[in-house]
């Protein structure tokens, strides 16, 4: 089953098309991967798929609703990530977590997931005060709190040492087993390699390859992905005929 369909999506910001008719399908218990430079249109494309923005052309559906007039239902069944959360300035790891439990039906248990991603001895301690990377997964936790079907994981591990993003994508492999569908947006394509079954690469709004990351490779003059990546979204210096 199609958890997430998006057709020939439109979004414009005034004059200037910030997402140029996408079409992207991801299956229950998938992990797509959203690709593109900075202002590719990744979080525009999200944010249309989660009814926080409205967009002029196409069609959307999640989880089998309309995200623009069933946002209330999709809110209980879907998990964000963002790169900055807003809380309160002395709140604690425990707070938070509690605070965002209490905003749901069917919350996860949140101690269980401090211990799954290795935060249960900062339980008690002020978020301000944790690291870059504890706080990101302490974002990613936020984000599972809802027990959602399917979760947003925007910029997934920016910021985490290499063990923690190893740990990190450990435990997706481990959620995506138990069925849930993943979409993250990364600029590490080795995390991208790692996780994604299917991913799109955007460029000024457009999608200029679909597919699985073994395809991406071998439509390009590259055997690594990260060149084959670079070589997609390069204009200057490729002359790329896919483009
Ligand atoms: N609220 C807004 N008003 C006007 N333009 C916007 C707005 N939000 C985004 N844009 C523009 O739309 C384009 C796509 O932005 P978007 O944030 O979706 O890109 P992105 O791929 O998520 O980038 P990044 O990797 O930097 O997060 C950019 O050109 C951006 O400047």
């Amino acid at each position: 089953m199609e958890t997430i369909k998006i057709n020939a999506l439109c979004k414009s910001y005034g004059n200037a098309q910030a997402v140029n008719n996408l079409s992207i399908s991801v299956e229950r218990g998938e992990v797509f991967g959203l690709l593109g430079a900075n202002g590719a249109g990744k979080s525009t494309t999200i944010e249309c798929v989660l009814g926080t923005k409205k967009f002029s052309n196409g069609s959307i559906s999640i989880l089998g609703m309309n995200p623009q007039t069933e946002r209330k239902e999709l809110f209980e069944r879907v998990g964000v990530q963002f790169q900055e959360s807003n809380y309160q300035d002395k709140i604690t790891v425990a707070e938070l977590c509690e605070v965002t439990q209490a905003l749901y039906k069917h919350p996860s248990d949140y101690v269980a997931l401090l211990k799954q991603f290795g935060l249960s001895d900062k339980s008690k301690s002020q978020v301000n005060e944790l690291s870059g990377g504890q706080k990101q997964r302490l974002f990613i936790i936020l984000a599972l709190i809802p027990n959602p079907d399917v979760v947003f994981l925007d910029e997934l591990t920016t910021g985490l040492d290499a063990r923690a993003r190893r740990e990190v994508w450990k435990c997706l492999s481990d959620l995506k087993k138990r069925g849930l569908t993943i979409f993250l947006t990364s600029h590490f394509m080795d995390e991208i390699e790692a996780l994604c079954d299917k991913i799109c690469i955007l460029k000024k709004g457009t999608s200029i390859f679909y597919g699985t990351v073994q395809e991406a490779i071998s439509k390009s003059p590259f055997q690594k992905f990260e060149e084959a990546y670079l070589w997609y979204t390069d204009e200057e210096e490729c002359n790329n005929e896919n483009i």
